[in-house]
């Protein structure tokens, strides 16, 4: 018989938080970098990189494809990427990581042999069809296993010849944004570059696809953003795109410094709002194309005080204590829905968070966790067509399943904090983007004795 890992017992809140919380490098920007670095016509450095499950998995990505990524650095926590001509044969573990079962796949088009990628088992569930498609709708030979719709999923291996022709192609990414992304990333080493149209009733997470157009352009890439039918938009036009065109042309190296994951930083500064007292997170960029720099105006709305000056931000829990429920669409920013639903269910009104529908293809189905969770601990939670609704209710302790899913940790922690006797199933699932998540919430309730 396996026994399953003994709960991890959340710490309360005794008292009114006084906590600097630094945190680790973005997960989305440090594969994004990692994945650039790697097309690029000479070395690239990364200074202050994530180092994590999800990081981990793409650097061994690279390295089974030929890229060398080596430590560096005084303390050897930077990375040194210096590129090579892609090649297989090379078998990709992707973990849970939906950057890199999705972006990936557009890189070993470029490898010259067969890449052969899987996952988690939970990995082979979630959406990969659109951009195994078009792939293949821009030249490439992939075999995917099928789900039961017939969508094509993990495991795939990848006959990369070494080039793609690249050019139009229509993605319907409704599903993830990652989709759109991945091809973008890619594009500057195929033959003409890309021509994306998303086809989609709705495109999730556009900070994400902005965070790929901004990074691409950062190392010499010409991206244009436009309309379905060519006209402007993005940047000052203030019109969301939904059509890239990417150039082909050289990838610059150079030196990076990595931002903190400001989503990584949403359970702590929630843990400000929930418990009280004030979180401090250094670091904080003025201006960022991270989806978690929306909590700066999510935890506001809830009650607290947020400052940013010189790069801090802070955070303060309400004076009088009450968390103020919420409504909010959190289309852009899906990945902050479980931190924010915990403290919607800690909230004297009710809440209401829609738009993320797309949730239910996350490293577990979001929004019956969510709902499943809270309605555990004695809450009043129910899921929406697109998102989740939260009724104020007394909540108890109890054991919290967390799925494989690092956020649905991090949200039982923030509950944790007002509830007694909360225990957390698999807390090391943090480790995904967070390895040391039990170690740092444990320093920021020693800070505020
Ligand atoms: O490109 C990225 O780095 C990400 C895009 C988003 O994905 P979806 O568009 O699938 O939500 C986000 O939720 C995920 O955590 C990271
Ligand atoms: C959705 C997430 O991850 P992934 O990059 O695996 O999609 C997330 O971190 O919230």
């Amino acid at each position: 018989m396996t026994l399953s890992p003994a709960a991890w017992p959340a710490p309360t809140a005794a008292e009114p938080l006084d906590a600097v919380v630094d945190v680790p490098g973005s997960k989305s920007l440090t594969n994004r970098y990692l994945v650039l670095a790697a097309l690029a016509a000479g070395p690239t450095e990364l200074v202050r990189p994530l180092h994590s499950r999800d990081s981990e998995l793409m650097v061994g990505a690279l390295r089974a494809l030929g890229v060398s990524v080596e430590p560096s650095g005084a303390d050897g926590a930077d990375l040194l990427i210096t590129p090579a001509p892609l090649h297989g044969p090379a078998r990709v573990d992707c973990g849970l990581a939906g950057t890199v079962m999705r972006f990936v796949p557009a890189l070993a088009v470029l490898a010259d042999g067969e890449v052969h990628l899987d996952g988690d088992e939970r990995a082979r569930e979630r959406p990969m069809a659109p951009v195994v498609e078009a792939l293949r709708d821009l030249g490439a030979r992939i075999d995917a296993a099928t789900a039961p719709d017939g969508a094509a999923v993990l495991p795939l291996t990848v006959h990369g010849t070494g080039s793609l022709a690249g050019g139009a192609v229509d993605v319907d990414a409704s599903g993830s944004s990652q989709f759109v992304s991945a091809l973008l990333l890619a594009a500057p080493a195929f033959d003409a570059g890309i021509d994306l149209r998303h086809t989609g009733a709705t495109l999730p997470s556009l900070p994400h696809i902005d965070m790929t157009v901004a990074l691409l352009r950062g190392r010499g890439v010409a991206v244009e953003e436009l309309t379905a039918d060519g006209g402007p938009a993005g940047g000052r036009t203030g019109i969301a795109p939904s059509r890239w065109r990417v150039h082909p042309g050289p990838v610059a190296g150079g030196r990076v410094v990595v931002e903190p994951d400001l989503s990584n930083a949403g359970p702590f500064l929630a843990a400000a709002v929930a418990a009280g007292g004030t979180v401090r997170v250094p670091r904080w960029p003025s201006a960022t194309t991270q989806a978690g720099d929306r909590l700066r105006d999510l935890l506001a709305r809830m009650g607290a005080t947020v400052d940013l000056s010189d790069g801090v931000l802070a955070v303060t829990g309400p004076e009088d204590g009450v968390v103020r429920g919420l409504d909010a669409d959190l289309h852009d920013a899906g990945e902050l829905t479980p931190t924010v639903a915990a403290l919607c269910a800690l909230a004297s009104t009710p809440s209401r968070l829609r738009g993320v529908a797309h949730l239910r293809g996350h490293e577990t189905d979001r929004l019956a966790a969510i709902v499943t969770e809270i309605n555990r601990l004695g809450g009043r939670a129910r899921e929406t067509d697109d998102g989740v609704e939260i009724e104020p209710a007394p909540l108890h302790g109890g054991k919290v399943e967390t799925y494989a899913d690092h956020r649905m940790a991090t949200f039982a922690a923030v509950l944790g904090l007002r509830v007694p006797g909360v225990e957390i199933v698999d807390v090391g699932t943090t480790a995904k983007t967070l390895p040391d998540f039990t170690g740092m919430w444990q320093a920021m309730l020693a800070g505020s004795r």
